[in-house]
């Protein structure tokens, strides 16, 4: 089975297109005017029309409120939201009931108690994306270019559906995906050349390594 690859963070029409053209599963966009990766719901809404209906849409927000999200998802149309915030499982029902959307709850992994957050949001929320805890000072919940230690998911129950984010890149995707049999992937500082910059060449070797990995991957799926 082919690996699903998000590129989060797109900002550029040559960005989405080569993404989406190279194999992206899903594209990314962000809504939080902190990020050097930040889009004007409309811009975003332009962009995703390229690709809608060859990729998932994926608005990405930190604790935004309904009026943020409705402008959000009136002008993007995403196919999924993810809640890359302090959202608790209340919030991310209510999300749901309102916009009628797939929501993936993103988690910050650092520990093995971290794994217990999860919890309390099955059953609630339709995918996890585990991410790595921001380093100290840092102004964004992700998008920071660090990696967790990805051993830390063999304690997890089989059967928890999640991407696996932080720090992702071409030299060491081989490795996350043979640790953990993640079946998703989501990439965004891993593919720029610069803060909120994507290069097209960098996406390529992406690509490159999670093909290569698929192709040495156990065909049960199991954890190698
Ligand atoms: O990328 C950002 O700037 C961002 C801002 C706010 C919330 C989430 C953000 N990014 C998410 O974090 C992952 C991991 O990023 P990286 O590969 O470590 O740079 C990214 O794919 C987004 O889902």
């Amino acid at each position: 089975m082919k690996t699903e690859v998000k590129i989060c963070g797109l900002k550029t029409t040559e960005a989405v297109e080569h993404a989406v053209a190279h194999g992206a599963s899903h594209t990314g966009f962000i809504f939080f005017p902190k990020s050097p990766r930040n889009i004007e719901p409309d811009d975003a809404g332009r962009l995703a029309e390229r690709i809608r209906g060859r990729a998932k849409i994926v608005a990405v927000t930190v604790d935004a409120d309904n009026d943020d999200l409705d402008e959000i998802v009136s002008a993007l149309r995403p196919d999924i939201l993810q809640l890359h915030g302090a959202e608790d499982p209340e919030r991310v029902l209510t999300v749901k009931a309102i916009y009628g959307l797939p929501v993936m709850k993103a988690l910050s992994i650092r520990e093995a108690a971290d794994l217990d957050r999860i919890d309390p949001y099955l059953g609630i929320a339709d995918r996890f994306l585990f991410d790595a805890r921001p380093p100290a000072g840092s102004e964004l919940p992700g998008g920071n270019g660090v990696a967790f230690d990805w051993r830390l998911l063999d304690a997890l129950d089989g059967s928890v559906d999640y991407m696996l984010s932080g720090g992702l890149n071409a030299e060491n995707i081989g490795e996350a995906l043979a640790l953990t049999g993640a079946r998703a992937v989501d990439i965004s500082s891993g593919v720029e050349s610069a803060p909120g910059v994507k290069d097209l060449k960098l996406m390529d070797a992406f690509f490159d390594s999670v093909r290569r990995a698929e192709a040495v991957r156990p065909r049960s799926g199991s954890k190698t």
